[in-house]
């Protein structure tokens, strides 16, 4: 997949989907779907970094699907090219006109264009889906306006994803996103102090920028390097107030399992939430508790049967 951030270089023509993206989640699957299949250009993604939001409010924002995650989900899905176009406060000022002709027709020479509804562009958000159409039918281009997606009766967004996130709602996430929300990083030292306790840990370094779910405990499923089968374990999120942490880490205890993860990038999948992280009295109670935790994981991961006692 060719990747660039420079018009000059784009292959052209293109069949293009515009938007930013973030989470690739259902409703963006629709929007990309006619391009996927598109016959008109190379199959193109047009996507904007930083975020439109950060520049134009000047508040960082997080991502579901930072940079590197984003580009292999798109090479996944067959695209051919994706121009993470650098969004500048001067390029928000452009007139319609300006991103129709400097845009669409120099720089991409654009044959096939999609976007979502309520796709808006250029200064003050003066350019809408409805002004691509006009000029997609002056021109015998084929413009692809996907109505707003919903899922039991609700919207499809990335604010509504990351409001679920935050709440620890793992399966509301993933029937929006349509695949479960993962962390990747790279394994990093900790404090050794996981392997004293009997459940080492690898923590894991994550863009700074990855929206991360609420703190406290999950059941995950993790892919090492390569691997096509998935291992089970259990993650935790917060700043280990047991132990007066003040790193907020995110770790990952993988079951029934030993060997050397350090330096490794780990793909950990979110599976459910068990519980909020809490400060324990003591390291027994810590240790008793993250038993307990491997238990409902097993249970939350379908290895094993919850058995109820009367
Ligand atoms: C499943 C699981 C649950 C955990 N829950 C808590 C918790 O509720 N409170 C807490 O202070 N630390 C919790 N921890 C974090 C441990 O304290 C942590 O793994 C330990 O400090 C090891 O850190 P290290 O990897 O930097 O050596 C949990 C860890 C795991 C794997
Ligand atoms: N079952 C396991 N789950 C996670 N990490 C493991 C496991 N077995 C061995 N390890 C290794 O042990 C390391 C974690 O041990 P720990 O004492 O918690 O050290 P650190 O504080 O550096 O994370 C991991 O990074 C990995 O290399």
């Amino acid at each position: 997949m060719h990747i660039t951030s420079d018009l000059a270089q784009t292959l052209r023509p293109t069949a293009v989907a515009i938007g930013n993206f973030d989470g690739l989640h259902l409703g963006h699957q629709r929007v990309l779907r006619p391009i996927q299949e598109s016959e008109r250009g190379v199959r193109t993604v047009l996507t904007f970094h930083p975020h439109p939001q950060e520049v134009l409010t000047g508040r960082s924002q997080l991502l579901l699907t930072p940079p590197t995650e984003k580009l292999a989900l798109l090479a996944q899905m067959g695209f051919e090219q994706v121009i993470l176009f650098p969004f500048t406060a001067a390029f928000a000022r452009q007139n319609p006109q300006e991103f129709i002709r400097d845009i669409l027709e120099q720089g991409l020479r654009a044959r096939h264009l999609s976007v979502g509804w309520d796709f808006c562009f250029a200064h003050r958000r003066s350019g809408n889906a409805q002004t691509l159409q006009t000029w997609g039918s002056d021109h015998c281009i084929p413009v692809e306006v996907i109505p707003e997606t919903q899922f039991h009766g609700e919207r499809v967004s990335s604010s509504r994803i990351r409001a679920a996130l935050a709440t620890g709602e793992v399966s509301t996430a993933a029937d929006l996103l349509g695949r479960p929300y993962r962390l990747i990083g790279e394994v990093v030292q900790g404090d050794q102090r996981g392997r004293q306790l009997g459940f080492p840990t690898a923590n894991l370094r994550l863009p700074p920028e990855k929206f991360l779910p609420r703190d406290g405990v999950y059941s995950v499923w993790v892919y090492l390097p390569g691997a096509v089968q998935a291992l089970p374990g259990v993650m935790n999120i917060g700043h280990r107030p047991t132990f007066a942490g003040l790193q907020h880490t995110v770790e990952v205890h993988l079951l029934d399992w030993a060997g050397d993860l350090y330096g490794q990038e780990l793909q950990v999948v979110l599976e459910g939430f068990i519980r909020t992280e809490r400060r324990f009295p003591g390291v027994a109670e810590l240790i008793e508790q993250i038993q307990q935790d491997c238990q409902t994981a097993r249970i939350q991961l379908g290895l094993a049967e919850q058995v109820w006692v009367n």
